[in-house]
């Protein structure tokens, strides 16, 4: 349960200088379509949640511009960093930041640090780029991160040193949960120096596990591409005799893009995801018995299911100290084929595994249009002094994270919540498959 303590966002100081958005806001106040900056958007939204909280109502800071600002824009430099994998619409939030920094706020001085943290370590020897509005133009269209990325944790300290080397006081970490966790050191150390330096994230992940956060960005996207194996698994699969398409999708411990890629179609039988567990004695029969009802089936599965099915599989860790996955998708095609011939029947079976594919693409414009509100999001808070911290949209509105709390949990598909009852309604499957 979040304690109103854990949704305060640091601040490096109170906000004297007016902001030249200033005169956009004059007229703003809270309405159904806007939160004032001295209002508060609630973290529960049903009667049944507010009344079990009592007098002290939880509530996030809104995000968006302020009337004054604590940074004078005319000294100001900032730095971005994108870091962990790759996720549609990064470019589109570089852009963003840069653009806002510069046409809204008149802040010229802005640094791309190469290769994630690396980039921030001078030791690793990459060159530091100078981000202009024209240097960045297009490169919306394109996936990837024009800056590029990378894994592997790095000390804070190095880091602190070469923003203060560099004049740096705004930092943008766009990134994931590993990414906010070294965001969290690198602001405890910049406070520990007492030093003026706002650290805003944008949080990135295609696996939407970032909690508080609604949905990252570039989501939409991934699942959508997604959807698109999970199309050409099923026409393979209904053009056959007893046709199986299985479809293996990133996800390492949250089943977001199976789930909602699986829905994009409706056409799934079966969603596997990390976070419900199932027995293979008992789904491969289920499974067996649906090809002889219909002909066909078709198997969605996120890459961080059924790990408890892969016996012996080593423990291995990425650079970032992330676990690596034993390949399940390929596990289930044996199993399934095997349990096929020890019945004697007849399979067809197509495994597509779209992998990096889903995460390398430009983002859609539904994705384009959510990087760049969050990218101005950061920004203004970042002019406005607050630090440490995420911007996400909770329920709609857009809201400052602190970025402890960001930390503190993953986001996962709850089995008792309505998405995963969406999936259970759509495919038919059974709440858990006994043998
Ligand atoms: N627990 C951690 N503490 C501090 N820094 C971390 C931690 N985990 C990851 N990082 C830093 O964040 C970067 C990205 O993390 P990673 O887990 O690879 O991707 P993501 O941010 O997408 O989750 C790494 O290069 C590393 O420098
Ligand atoms: O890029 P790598 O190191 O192969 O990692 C693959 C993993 O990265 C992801 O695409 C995203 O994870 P992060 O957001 O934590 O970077 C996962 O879905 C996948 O398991
Ligand atoms: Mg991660």
């Amino acid at each position: 349960m979040v304690d109103p303590g854990q949704l305060i966002v640091r601040s490096l100081g109170e906000s004297r200088i007016p902001s030249p958005l200033g005169s956009l806001l004059t007229r703003r106040g809270t309405t159904e379509h806007y939160v004032d900056e001295a209002d508060r958007v609630l973290l529960d939204d049903t009667v049944a949640m507010l009344a079990a909280r009592g007098d002290e109502l939880p509530s996030f800071e809104p995000g968006g511009p302020r009337r004054r600002i604590y940074f004078d824009p005319s000294k100001i430099r900032a730095g971005i960093v994108t870091c962990g994998g790759l996720c549609p619409g990064l470019n589109d939030v570089i852009r963003g930041l840069v653009l806002t920094l510069n046409n809204q706020y008149g802040v010229s001085r802005i640094l791309g640090f190469r290769n994630g943290y690396q980039g921030l370590t001078p030791g690793a020897g990459h060159s530091v780029v100078e981000l202009t509005p024209a240097g960045v133009e297009y490169i919306n269209e394109h996936g990837g991160t024009i800056l590029g990325t990378s894994r592997g944790n790095q000390d804070p300290e190095e880091i602190v040193d070469c923003l203060e080397q560099l004049g740096v006081n705004l930092l943008f970490v766009v990134g994931g949960d590993g990414s906010m966790r070294g965001a969290r050191l690198i602001s405890e150390t910049i406070a520990a120096r007492d030093r003026r330096i706002a650290v805003v994230g944008v949080p990135k992940t295609i696996d939407n596990d970032i909690p508080y956060i609604g949905q990252s960005f570039g989501f939409q996207t991934a699942y959508a591409k997604a959807a698109e194996s999970i199309r050409a698994a099923h026409v393979e699969a209904a053009a056959q005799p007893s046709g199986v398409g299985l479809v293996q999708l990133m996800g390492r411990h949250s089943g977001f893009i199976a789930s909602y890629a699986a829905l994009a179609n409706n056409d799934a039988d079966y969603v596997l995801i990390p976070e419900v567990p199932f027995s293979l004695d008992g789904f491969l029969p289920a499974l067996r018995r649906r090809v002889a009802d219909r002909g066909h089936a078709l198997v969605v599965v996120a890459e961080g299911a059924g790990q408890e099915h892969l016996r012996d599989a080593p423990l291995r860790l990425d650079a970032s100290g992330n676990r690596k996955l034993g390949d399940f998708g390929l596990h289930l095609r044996d199993r399934i084929l095997d349990d096929f011939a020890a019945a004697a029947r007849e399979v067809n079976l197509k495994y597509i595994d779209p992998s990096y594919a889903i995460r390398s693409v430009p983002a859609n414009p539904y994705d384009s249009v959510y990087c760049l509100r969050l990218a101005q999001a950061a920004v203004h808070a970042a002019m406005a002094g607050r630090t440490e911290l995420v911007v996400g949209m909770w329920r709609g509105r857009f809201v400052h994270v602190p970025i402890p709390l960001a930390v503190s949990g993953r986001n996962q598909v709850d089995p008792d919540g309505d998405l995963w009852l969406s999936v259970l309604e759509a495919t038919g499957q059974p709440p858990d498959f006994t043998a």
